[in-house]
């Protein structure tokens, strides 16, 4: 089966954020998105509210349940008491555990699964007995180690952090390299009996790749690069829009 798009709206939330006007609204977006054939949405909340806020996790359950029910909500983020809380009201199918430090200004590190292995085993059994799938975001550095240690805690599955990955766009031979470190990572995962999500910094140029390489890829969940995507292809139409409301004909 093929991977499954997840659209991270925090992108879009971000670009929002810039204004005290509601668009564009990732309420709106993601519509588009799962219209469209995304299979989920992912916000990744983080403490200051800097990109999705807290108050669109609402809105964004009500439109899956609502207009999309078969679509899954996948929330990212560090495990905080009041990240754990968000997830409990908001209910989402999937939870995502990124060891994020606050200050970072994107997730770029898996977890430390020897340091903290007794604080996840916590935190799954928590969000997995109120009915959430639990996803740990790993390094995708071809240790095996770190995927048993990973299924200890109880996780159903890891996403991959492609971030490396997604860094050598203009390099073939370190892409190569990184996309078998992934791989390996990913055939480790999968015998330990862990599904396999993966994402940051995936594109449409590095995606095939990645999943010719790891054909049983679950999900991956995209943002910035979607995100681009979506200005430059959109721009044309979005200009003549413009165009006919100043009045031209075109
Ligand atoms: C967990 C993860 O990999 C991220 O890629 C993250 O969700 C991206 O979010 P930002 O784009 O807000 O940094
Ligand atoms: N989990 C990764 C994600 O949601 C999106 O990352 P990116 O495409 O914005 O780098």
């Amino acid at each position: 089966m093929p991977a499954k798009l997840s659209v991270n709206l925090n992108a879009i939330a971000m670009l929002r954020n810039r204004r005290d006007l509601p668009w564009p609204s990732v309420a709106d977006l993601g519509r588009i998105a799962l219209s469209a054939g995304a299979s989920g949405l992912t916000v990744h909340p983080r403490p200051d509210q800097r990109h999705i806020r807290f108050s669109d996790l609402p809105v964004l359950r009500a439109l899956i349940d609502d207009e999309f029910p078969s679509a899954e909500f996948n929330i990212e983020g560090y495990p905080s008491e009041d990240f754990l809380a968000l997830c409990e009201v908001t209910e989402p199918e999937q939870v995502t555990l990124v060891p994020d430090d606050p200050s970072q200004a994107t997730s770029d590190h898996g977890w430390d699964l020897v340091a903290h292995q007794d604080f996840l085993k916590r935190v799954v059994s928590r969000l997995r007995g109120k009915g959430m799938r639990v996803s740990l975001f790993v390094d995708g550095d071809g240790r095996s180690e770190p995927m048993a240690l990973a299924k200890a805690t109880g996780a159903e599955r890891v996403e991959l952090y492609t971030g490396p990955y997604g860094g050598c766009y203009d390099n073939l031979e370190e892409a190569l390299r990184q996309v078998e470190l992934l791989g390996l990572t990913a055939d480790v995962a999968r015998a330990e009996g862990l599904d396999v999500n993966a994402g940051h910094d995936l594109t449409v140029a590095n995606l095939p790749l990645l999943v010719k390489r790891i054909p049983h890829l679950a999900e991956v969940s995209i943002g910035h690069g979607l995100t681009a995507d979506a200005l430059e292809y959109g721009m044309a139409e979005t200009v003549r829009r413009f165009c006919r409301a100043c009045g031209q004909t075109i």
